[in-house]
């Protein structure tokens, strides 16, 4: 269906940082006309939905450029505890429980949430990747995804699965990405093999990349080089390469990871919960690379929320460097948008403009915490909740409005998730 948004407070997030008052017209699925005043013919009255906005704000559908959307079924099951015990002693072992059908409504439940907050696609890693696929595919929502690969008896196996789901899901709403889990679960042959393969396929890759101090101390005893110089000796980085985290870089590797044009994902809940710290996110921007943000799992946040995410990446960073001016509204918008489609090698969204997807997000403008409204992208990024959100559109559909998801059947989904739930709790 066509959509008309009337009237509506428009954030581009393009070039020239435009917020404009005027139509948006969405035609199969495109974004085919900005302007003031749009008038429909007689037939396209009769066709076209038309939104009426002047309450609402629209913006680019935000993209979470790191999560592992398989995993929400363990949000809370292991809190408060450094990254290596949280992962080898709690995460690894209970994930070694999930079957297919539970990561397929993981998945949904995770989409769910993404789809509430204004999140219009997501970059993920998992296993049972097809699962999440099956997901995206039906809930209208865009993914690039990756099944997470380390090295054991099963390598060649998960390398297999990635070309299956490769060749079974690639679409315009999903791109498939090799995913080496990280240095320390990979060996270097793997991390060789992963950058032959992108190359191959033509598709790029992504991994965790030195997010612990103990990652990088045992890379350095291990190669007695950083990680981000061995993913830059193995290749990695001569693809398209999105490293999540990059908290222990020092400048020799921010200079490699700019001059080799690889983009980073800023976790700043998931690092901060997990005890890792905080990226060096101004300095990776002044040294001219591109940064997006990501919630990690919902196991190491716990939610999939974009605009939280906005919020405290902009807090954390400012605080950190005593700089309040860094890491502005726009600047953070920004990387919740068109950065992280640019990270992933897409070019036709995170920008509301004329022949762009239709990916975009409403907001409410009259909720008590939007008001008042002397800039919307600064109430956007450090006052809005997903109760602001009234519509999250994907290439033109409506998939969710006005407080209801029109491809996901939530009393269903939530009786399944409270069986997996009581499941899990008796056998993990
Ligand atoms: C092999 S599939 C992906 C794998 O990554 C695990 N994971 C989730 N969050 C993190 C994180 O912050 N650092 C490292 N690994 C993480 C997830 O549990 C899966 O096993
Ligand atoms: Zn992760």
């Amino acid at each position: 269906m066509d959509i008309l948004i009337k009237n509506a407070t428009i954030i581009t997030c393009n070039a020239q940082n435009e917020v404009l008052k005027g139509d948006i017209f969405i035609k199969s699925g495109k974004i085919a006309r900005i302007a003031e005043n749009i008038e429909l013919s007689i037939y396209e009255q009769a066709t076209v939905k038309v939104i009426e906005g002047k309450d609402l704000i629209a913006m680019p559908g935000l993209i979470n450029a790191h999560t592992h959307c398989g995993q929400t079924i363990l949000r809370s099951f292991a809190d408060d505890m450094p990254l290596y015990e949280w992962l080898f002693e709690k995460i690894f072992p209970a994930e070694e429980k999930l079957t297919k059908e539970m990561i397929y409504f993981s998945s949904l439940l995770g989409i769910a949430e993404m789809l509430k907050s204004g999140t219009t696609m997501f970059f993920d890693m998992y296993f049972h990747e097809d699962m999440t696929a099956k997901a995206v595919q039906q809930t209208g929502i865009k993914a690039v995804l990756s099944r997470g690969l380390q090295t054991d008896e099963k390598e060649d196996v998960r390398l297999d699965e990635t070309k299956e789901l490769f060749y079974n899901y690639s679409s315009d709403r999903i791109k498939v990405f090799f995913g080496p889990h990280s240095i320390y679960t990979c060996s270097y042959n793997l991390l060789e093999k992963v950058a032959q393969l992108a190359q191959e396929f033509k598709t790029g890759v992504m991994i965790h990349l030195s997010e612990s101090e103990n990652e990088v101390n045992e890379c350095y005893e291990k190669y007695n080089i950083s990680p981000v110089k061995i993913c830059s000796q193995a290749g990695l980085f001569d693809t398209i390469c999105i490293a999540a985290h990059c908290v222990y870089v020092d400048d020799e590797d921010i200079e490699i990871l700019s001059e080799k044009n690889v983009s980073c994902v800023y976790n700043p809940t998931s690092n901060l919960k997990l005890g890792n710290g905080f990226a060096p996110v101004h300095n990776m921007i002044k040294s001219g690379v591109n940064v997006a943000i990501g919630t990690d799992s919902a196991a190491s946040n716990n939610n999939l929320n974009m605009l939280e995410e906005m919020h405290i990446a902009s807090l954390l960073e400012k605080g950190i460097y005593r700089l309040p001016d860094i890491l502005n509204a726009q600047q953070i918008l920004k990387m919740a948008t068109t950065n992280a489609a640019m990270a992933a090698g897409i070019y036709n969204t995170g920008i509301l403009q004329e022949g762009f997807c239709a990916d975009i997000a409403l907001l409410k403008t009259k909720d008590f915490n939007m008001l008042p409204c002397y800039n919307p992208v600064s109430n956007i990024v450090y006052s809005s909740n997903p109760s602001n959100v009234y519509a999250t559109i994907v290439d033109g559909q409506i998939l969710y409005m006005d407080g209801k998801l029109f491809t996901i059947d939530e009393e269903a989904l939530v009786r399944e998730i409270k069986s997996i739930e009581k499941f899990l709790k008796k056998s993990v």
